[in-house]
């Protein structure tokens, strides 16, 4: 418990030598700000909209939304609610902490593993499965007492959000309706908590990585997040109540190559905590769901770029890789095991 970066790093001078990354796997250049990265109005007339998804899709691998569904209230509720979360005296969150990433409700630090780590990354994580909500919310944390049902009520509304998008997606891909219920079964959320940090150009929040699920929805406070494109780091925008919305490989996968799925990472910053509201949509990772092309999307011009795989041997072996990541590995190494 003691090791959350939250509960230790309050005033700190200087970053601890088992938080300072070697040269290469610190953040580098980078472009601040990248004002290409497409902003959505979902509120816009649908089949604009449609193309403007698609569109982003396959520049991008990510877009931001406005006017999404979700209200204002309720993403600011949440940012105070995991605000307060984090700020909880250590035994009020005993109850969900490990000391690495585990089935269920976790409250861990750093990576995957704090313990087989050369050096930590500066950043608190809770994740819990959501849905269904009345099996998983018994799970959640006790406190802040209010937890439960706020989180509930957003799991519902981000829900719809993302199912819609999804569609959008789908529609724009040529794909009959309901094509991803299979793999979108899984719906799961990450709460990254990254404190100020003395030296944030020694230290790093998240390293680069892609999602393995199929698509996320990132809500964040302040700066932090970056994309990598055409071989170069770009931030993305913190805009107020805004979804960033990346793919992750399944859709890389299952689109035949025609979307792209986004490699991003998170810095870190001197004076404020950020927060990150993440939401996963995925294969269920216990069950063996076949992810392939979709047929629709294999021609003679386009022919089939992946082998069919059950996702959860996927997601096995993307640990496996994860855990065992060389710094500087090439963007898109978990999908090679499938590629044809
Ligand atoms: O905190 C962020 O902005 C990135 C978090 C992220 O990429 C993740 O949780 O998968
Ligand atoms: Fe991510």
């Amino acid at each position: 418990m003691a090791k959350l970066v939250s509960s230790w790093s309050n005033g700190v001078k200087f970053i601890p030598k088992d938080y300072v990354m070697p040269p290469e796997r610190r953040a580098g250049d980078y472009i601040t700000v990248c004002k290409e990265i497409p902003v959505i109005n979902l509120e816009d007339d649908r089949s604009e909209i449609v193309r403007q998804i698609l569109k982003a899709c396959q520049e991008f691998g990510v877009f931001q939304v406005i006017n999404h569904g979700v209200s204002d209230k309720m993403m600011e509720d949440m940012m105070a609610l995991y605000d307060e979360f984090f700020n909880l005296p250590v035994e009020d969150k005993l109850g969900v902490y490990s000391e690495k990433l585990r089935k269920g409700c976790t409250l861990y630090t750093s990576g995957l593993e704090y313990a087989k780590e050369d050096v930590h990354y500066w950043k608190d994580t809770l994740k819990h499965p959501c849905h269904p909500v009345e099996e998983h919310s018994p799970s959640w944390p006790d406190k802040p007492y209010r937890y439960k049902e706020e989180v509930a009520r957003y799991v519902v509304e981000v829900r719809k959000m993302g199912f819609k998008i999804l569609d959008m997606i789908g529609e724009g891909l040529g794909l009959r309706e309901g094509y991803f219920n299979e793999v979108s079964q899984e719906h799961s959320m990450a709460i990254n908590r990254y404190p100020p940090c003395p030296n944030p150009s020694l230290a790093m929040g998240i390293a680069g990585h892609n999602d393995p699920n199929l698509i996320t929805f990132l809500q964040q406070d302040h700066y932090g997040l970056q994309i990598l494109k055409d071989g170069i780091w770009m931030g993305v925008e913190p805009i107020p109540n805004a979804f960033v919305v990346n793919l992750g490989y399944q859709f890389h996968v299952i689109s035949n190559g025609k979307l792209k799925c986004v490699e991003h990472r998170g810095l870190l910053n001197s004076s404020v905590s950020r927060t990150s509201i993440v939401t996963f949509l995925g294969p269920n990772p216990e069950l063996p769901t076949v992810v392939e092309p979709a047929k629709e999307l294999v021609t003679s011009s386009n022919p089939r770029m992946f082998k069919s795989y059950r996702y959860n041997e996927f997601i096995a072996n993307y640990l496996v890789m994860a855990y065992n990541r060389k710094s500087g590995s090439r963007n898109g190494y978990a999908l090679d095991p499938y590629r044809l």
